[in-house]
């Protein structure tokens, strides 16, 4: 799919590009850490509960396994193609690495459309796909877990499914069920780590939550949990929009009942407890904090001088385009990046993984707290590269994120003088 003039693929690689021209690398170097390992396409084709043929494709991009079996989410999307399987991919890679967790990067996913299926048809069709798949995937080398439009109820029917081909296999996949050896806490980790890093970056402005106000876009799995708990810190959410519409309310909406509102029909429009407004307009909602949790290109070229907010806090992945990142740095806002922001959910996948071979369990209060640690180091160890390099917090993340990539990667070749690590 095109974004623009440029494929999402190359936005990656536009980021990617200015980190390492910092770092000075050569041709030959980025090539090595940009090229994915495998790249997987299957058909999938099912009888659908009304009789009728129905026919998709399947991905999976492998990026990079330097430093670990590599790990990313599932989309299931009618957008879903090879160019975003490949760029969320390579996103993985870096956003393992900004939190120091011992994962490579892949992602993938179905172009389908579960708003319009059966539970029964999206049961076979994961089904299919884990049949098609079951050779690159495994608890040691490609690890799935929730995205777009998965879940654990998903997470769980892989993990059956894998079982029955390789025998007893929690650590297939993560973001499972609790009660199928999944964790606690995976189901809030993305939201709850974008609480904890916009937390870092209210106290280096000397603000706290008490002090803002909030819209976020996307209300799914990152979005209603990212809300809920800073809500819960005290911010005021102020407007929330959706693929289904957008709600506000000055004085703060509840997001507790909005999510049952949400859970009941399956989006924000016509909540009651607060006005409707076009979901477009949220981008350039008046308040000080924007959370994009829904797509990709949310925050573009046309939108981006627009932008009310000081901080932006990635919640989904690249929801900003290029143009638009040198927009907003260029007037004052402070983005804080996907790979970083985000990455509170693969975080809580790598202790869910860990429990899962050891054989263990953890409460949720140990999985938090955790993960609150871990979110605000990455934030603070990307902050002091952004010093470092008198650079943005995106490009800090992806000088970071090389730096420990291309150290493992070239530790297993023989590369010689040419080694800039
Ligand atoms: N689930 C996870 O743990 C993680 C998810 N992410 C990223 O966060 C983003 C959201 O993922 P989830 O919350 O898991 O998905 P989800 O399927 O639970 O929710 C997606 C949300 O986006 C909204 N949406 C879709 N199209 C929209 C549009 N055109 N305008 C406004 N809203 C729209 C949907 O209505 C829904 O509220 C994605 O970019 C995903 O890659 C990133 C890290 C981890
Ligand atoms: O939990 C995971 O393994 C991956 C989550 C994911 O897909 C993401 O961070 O974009």
């Amino acid at each position: 799919m095109i974004h623009g003039e440029k494929t999402m693929l190359e936005h990656g690689h536009t980021y990617f590009n200015k980190a390492a021209d910092m770092l000075g690398l050569s041709d030959k170097i980025r090539t090595i850490l940009l090229a994915p390992k495998r790249i997987v396409k299957v058909k999938i084709v099912i009888e659908g509960e009304d009789g009728r043929l129905q026919n998709y494709e399947g991905y999976r991009v492998q990026h990079n396994n330097a430093r670990g079996p590599m790990k990313g989410g599932l989309r299931f999307h009618p957008s879903m193609d090879e160019d975003h399987a490949a760029a969320l991919a390579n996103l993985m890679t870096w956003k393992t690495a900004v939190v120091d967790i011992p994962f490579g990067g892949a992602k993938g996913g179905i172009n389908c459309d579960p708003m319009k299926m059966s539970r029964k048809d999206l049961f076979q069709v994961t089904t299919r796909f884990v049949q098609e798949m079951k050779e690159v995937i495994g608890p040691t080398t490609d690890i799935p877990a929730p995205d777009v439009n998965t879940n654990a109820e998903v997470m769980g029917w892989i993990m059956h499914e894998y079982s029955q081909y390789a025998g007893f296999s929690p650590g297939v996949v993560t973001g499972k069920p609790v009660d199928l050896f999944g964790s606690e806490g995976r189901a809030a980790a993305t939201g709850r780590g974008v609480m904890e890093v916009l937390a870092e970056a209210l106290t280096e402005q000397g603000k706290a939550y008490s002090d803002v106000t909030v819209a976020v876009q996307g209300f799914g799995n990152v979005g209603s949990n990212a809300a809920r708990l800073i809500a819960a810190r005290g911010a005021r959410i102020v407007a929330v929009a959706d693929h289904t519409g957008g709600v506000s309310r000055p004085e703060g909406l509840d997001v507790e009942a909005l999510a049952a509102w949400v859970a009941e029909h399956r989006g924000v429009a016509g909540f009651p407890g607060g006005d409707a407004f076009e979901s477009s307009k949220i981008v350039s909602w008046e308040v000080n904090i924007l959370v994009p949790a829904a797509l990709e290109d949310a925050i573009n070229a046309d939108n981006a001088s627009e932008v009310k907010a000081t901080i932006v806090v990635e919640g989904a992945n690249a929801p900003t385009t290029p143009e638009a990142d040198e927009i907003l740095n260029a007037r004052g806002i402070l983005v804080i990046p996907d790979i970083l922001a985000n990455a509170g959910g693969v975080t809580v996948s790598y202790f869910e993984w860990t429990q899962n071979v050891q054989q263990f369990r953890w409460d949720e209060a140990r999985v938090n707290a955790e993960l609150d640690k871990r979110m605000s180091a990455s934030y603070r160890a990307v902050r002091e590269v952004a010093t470092e390099y008198g650079t943005d917090l995106r490009t800090a993340a992806f000088v970071l994120a090389i730096r420990r990539v291309g150290k493992a990667a070239l530790a297993r070749v023989h590369i010689g003088a040419d080694n800039p690590f």
